[in-house]
């Protein structure tokens, strides 16, 4: 899917050779610190910026949630989901859906600018989700939630996966997706690792964090 992508701004060089390939029906963690680079890898699939060389290749339709594409904060939670989906041909049919599917159906007459955190995350979510896309693409999901918000997404993302969809998500944190995840791709500028979580820290769970932070410190020296 990602395949040999260059970017660079000015002298900094974000992303190098950068390859890896997602699965359906597996949700796959993006990991790396801040300044890694997966930001602008993401950037580079949904369109949003032209690597200086190599490709991403999508099959299907793609939903995201990112930071940047905030909301209104002056609407309802139930008017700015009828805005994208009105902006996607779907009905509104398609809006309660999602309202259902993340939980906010009773939430739906609130403005965005009171939403908590966790109605935000559940919101961008609903959001990805109204196109029923094959590709769902997830920028930091876990941010500010709390634990009960953390089992809740999980779960979702879980299932998600479980009806053959592909989930990629980013984080700066392995500890915070370890249990979300079946396969991790470690970024730093470059790909300093790509396979199944079982992979990581050589099968032990409990090296997990130190496999990951020792590969991620490894590439500055
Ligand atoms: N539009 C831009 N112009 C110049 N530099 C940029 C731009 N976008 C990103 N960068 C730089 O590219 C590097 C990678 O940024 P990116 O946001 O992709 O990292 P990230 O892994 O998503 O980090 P974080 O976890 O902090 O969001 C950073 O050093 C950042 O300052």
């Amino acid at each position: 899917m990602f395949e040999k992508l260059n970017k660079s701004y000015g002298d900094h060089h974000v992303l190098r050779d950068v390859s890896f390939e997602v699965g359906p029906g597996r949700v796959t963690g993006l990991l790396g610190p801040n300044g890694a680079g997966k930001s602008t890898a993401l950037r580079c699939l949904l369109g949003l910026v032209r690597p200086d060389s190599g490709t991403v290749t999508v099959h299907g339709s793609v939903g995201v949630t990112m930071d940047s594409l905030g909301f209104h904060p002056n609407v309802t939670v139930r008017r700015q989901l009828d805005i994208v989906a009105r902006s996607l041909g779907l009905s509104a049919e398609r809006t309660d859906e999602v309202l259902r599917t993340v939980g906010l159906e009773g939430a739906t007459g609130k403005r965005v600018r009171s939403c908590s955190t966790g109605m935000r995350q559940r919101l961008a979510l609903a959001t990805a989700l109204l196109p029923d896309p094959e590709l769902l693409v997830l920028d930091e999901p876990l941010n500010g939630l709390d634990p009960e918000g953390i089992h809740w997404m999980r779960d979702l993302v879980g299932a998600l996966a479980a009806e053959g969809r592909t989930v990629l998500l980013a984080s700066h944190m392995l500890s915070e997706v370890a249990r979300s995840v079946d396969d991790v791709v470690v970024l730093r500028g470059q790909v300093l690792f790509c396979g199944s979580l079982r992979e990581l820290g050589d099968g032990d769970p409990e090296r997990l964090e130190s496999a990951y932070l020792g590969l991620a410190s490894a590439q500055r020296s």
